[in-house]
Parts: C-alpha cells; sequence; structure tokens
C-alpha cells in the first residue's frame, strides 16, 4: 500500500508566506528521509500529514487515510516525534510515555507495559524511573522517540530527530531509526536539513526547496553509477596520470583520485595495465557513482522530476 500520497499540496500562512507550492509526491513503505533546507516547508508537510494543519489547496494521503478529515484514524495508527522539545522536567520517562499511551486510547495496563517496552527499544529501560529533567539531550531525544512508539504505530514521522545530538549521539540516533524501521517493519519518514545523515540510512529520499518538490527516488536511483572510472593507487600518482595521458586516456585529477571517462570495455584493461606496469599499489578501480547531494547543487544541474 501507498505510504503517503499528496496532490498539488499547497499551503500558505497568512496568505502570505508559501510553505508548501503544488507538491504531488507518493511515498512507499521504508525508511523515507524528508530533506530540505530549513524553511523548505518539511515540518508544515508533516503536520499536514498528521492533521494538525489544513492544506490551503490539494489533498493529501497517509495510509489511505485523508488527514483533513480522517485525523484520529491518521493518529491512532502515525506516531509523532516533534522537533523541539516538548517533555515535562518533573515527570519520569516511564510516567510520560504511559501518559501518551493512555492519550492515544490504551487502556491503563497496556498502556505501562507498551511504554516500558518502548524504552526499552530505545535503550532507556534502566532509567525509566528518572525525571526527564535531569535526562541530556540525547535521552530526552529517546524519550520523544519512546512517545512516537507506544502505540505501536504503522508509520513514524520523525522531525529532526538529531537535533542538538553530538555526533555521537547522532550516530546511535541514526542507528535506532535504522533499527526500527528494519527490525519493526514500521515505515518511517525522517525530516532532516542533513542530507548526508539520512543519505545513510533512507532507502528512498523526498527533496523538497521552497515548499517544491526538487526529486523523490530510491536512493539507489540518486546514487546510480556513471559513465566514470576511478581509480586511487597509495603511491605514484603522478606517474599514473602521466602514463594514461600517454595511452590518450583524458584524466582529470580530483584529490587522491584519477577520473578517467568509461569509453569502452578496453578502458578498464588499460588502466589495469598501466598500474601493473608501473608496479603501483592499486588502491581502488570501480565506477564512480552519483552523489545525493548533487541534488541540492545549483539549479543549472539540479534534476527536477
Ligand atoms: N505558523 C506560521 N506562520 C507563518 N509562517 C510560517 C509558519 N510556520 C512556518 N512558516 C514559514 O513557512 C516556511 C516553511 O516552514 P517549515 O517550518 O515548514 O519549514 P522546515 O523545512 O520544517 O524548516 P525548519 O527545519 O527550519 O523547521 C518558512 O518560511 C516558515 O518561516
Amino acid at each position: 500500500m501507498t505510504l503517503i500520497a499528496t496532490q498539488s499540496l499547497t499551503k500558505t500562512y497568512g496568505g502570505r508566506v508559501t510553505a508548501l507550492s503544488d507538491l504531488t509526491v507518493t511515498v512507499e513503505p521504508g525508511v523515507v528521509g524528508l530533506v530540505g533546507a530549513n524553511g523548505a516547508g518539511k515540518s508544515t508537510f508533516i503536520k499536514i500529514l498528521l492533521g494538525l494543519l489544513a492544506p490551503t489547496r490539494g489533498r493529501a494521503s497517509v495510509l489511505g487515510l485523508d488527514p483533513t478529515t480522517d485525523a484520529a484514524a491518521v493518529r491512532a495508527r502515525v506516531g509523532y516525534m516533534p522537533e523541539h522539545d516538548c517533555l515535562p522536567p518533573d515527570l519520569s520517562a516511564a510516567e510520560f510515555v504511559t501518559h501518551l499511551g493512555r492519550m492515544s486510547g490504551l487502556p491503563k495496563t497496556v498502556a505501562r507495559e507498551r511504554a516500558s517496552e518502548a524504552l526499552r527499544h530505545v535503550g532507556l529501560y534502566e532509567e525509566r524511573y528518572r525525571q526527564i529533567g535531569g535526562y541530556s539531550t540525547g535521552m530526552k531525544q529517546r524519550v520523544k522517540l519512546a512517545q512516537a512508539l507506544v502505540h505501536d504505530p504503522d508509520l513514524l514521522l520523525l522531525d529532526e530527530p538529531t537535533n542538538g545530538l553530538d555526533p555521537a549521539g547522532r550516530d546511535a540516533m541514526l542507528a535506532l531509526i535504522q533499527r526500527i524501521g528494519a527490525e519493526f517493519g514500521i515505515s518511517v519518514v525522517v525530516c532532516s536539513h542533513l542530507l548526508g545523515e539520512v543519505e545513510r540510512i533512507c532507502d528512498a529520499l523526498v527533496a523538497i526547496d521552497g515548499g517544491r518538490l526538487l526529486r523523490s527516488d530510491h536512493i539507489s536511483a540518486m546514487t546510480s553509477a556513471t559513465d566514470v572510472l576511478a581509480v586511487e593507487v597509495s603511491e605514484g600518482i603522478d606517474q599514473l596520470a602521466a602514463r594514461l595521458t600517454e595511452l590518450a586516456l583524458p584524466v582529470r585529477r580530483d584529490g587522491r583520485l584519477l577520473l578517467v571517462p568509461l569509453a569502452d570495455d578496453q578502458t578498464y584493461d588499460s588502466i589495469l595495465r598501466a598500474v601493473a606496469e608501473l608496479d603501483l599499489p592499486l588502491h581502488r578501480l570501480d565506477q564512480r557513482r552519483h552523489r545525493v547531494a548533487e541534488l541540492f547543487a545549483p539549479r543549472e544541474t539540479a534534476s527536477v522530476h
């Protein structure tokens, strides 16, 4: 089933600021990155999907439901981790997550059990009876993730889940999100302005810019092979570059790599032979891949779908 589908989705605030503009996109289940610079419209998009904001024009559906007319049904099946802190400092994580479980309709004992389980999944089981006010930023982010999981949703919407975390905390949070997607079979939409982060854990990406769709595709399609070979030798790069030029291969240097257009099958062989003749230690020889970051390259080179 399609996870999310929108048609010409448009949102203007006060008739002046256009946060989303004619956005039509279809998202399949999996771990999906929603990327765009600050102000691109990501939070607005998420809030419309949750039924917290009404679109100015256009339509959206989440798990086959319309959030404008069926917000309660959407929220019963979707977990939301907001960007900003919303945690009561004087409650324990166990109390807080249980409370939100009850608010989503779970009976008391079930809510308590589910809260413990959700806190265990995010690595806070041991600390669950401590007051949230004494938690580190990373722990607070995990509480926010646990409350999004408590009612066993089919889809998680995570708004900037690595906000405020140090590099180790970010890695841990990304690993956790990836594990939730893989182990529990829950689809996850991760909003981020950090493309490099989501690129590491997502199956697909939706990129928006200025409220418009820039591109929506599988990561693999965005990182498809190019017709350029990248060669790296541990030493003798200048020698190799000179030799390849002698062989009439148009070689270009890019840092520690030599880039050679892949003309035909002979190109591989010619490079391997040149490396062997010069007796150089070959580190790698492979077809270069497009980088997802090229999505946000200057407009004239970005591909727009
Ligand atoms: N309540 C509001 N009233 C007026 N303008 C708003 C409101 N909420 C958002 N905007 C504007 O709409 C645009 C999109 O904002 P949005 O928060 O959706 O973007 P974002 O991609 O989530 O960015 P960020 O990561 O900074 O939150 C921005 O120009 C923002 O200033």
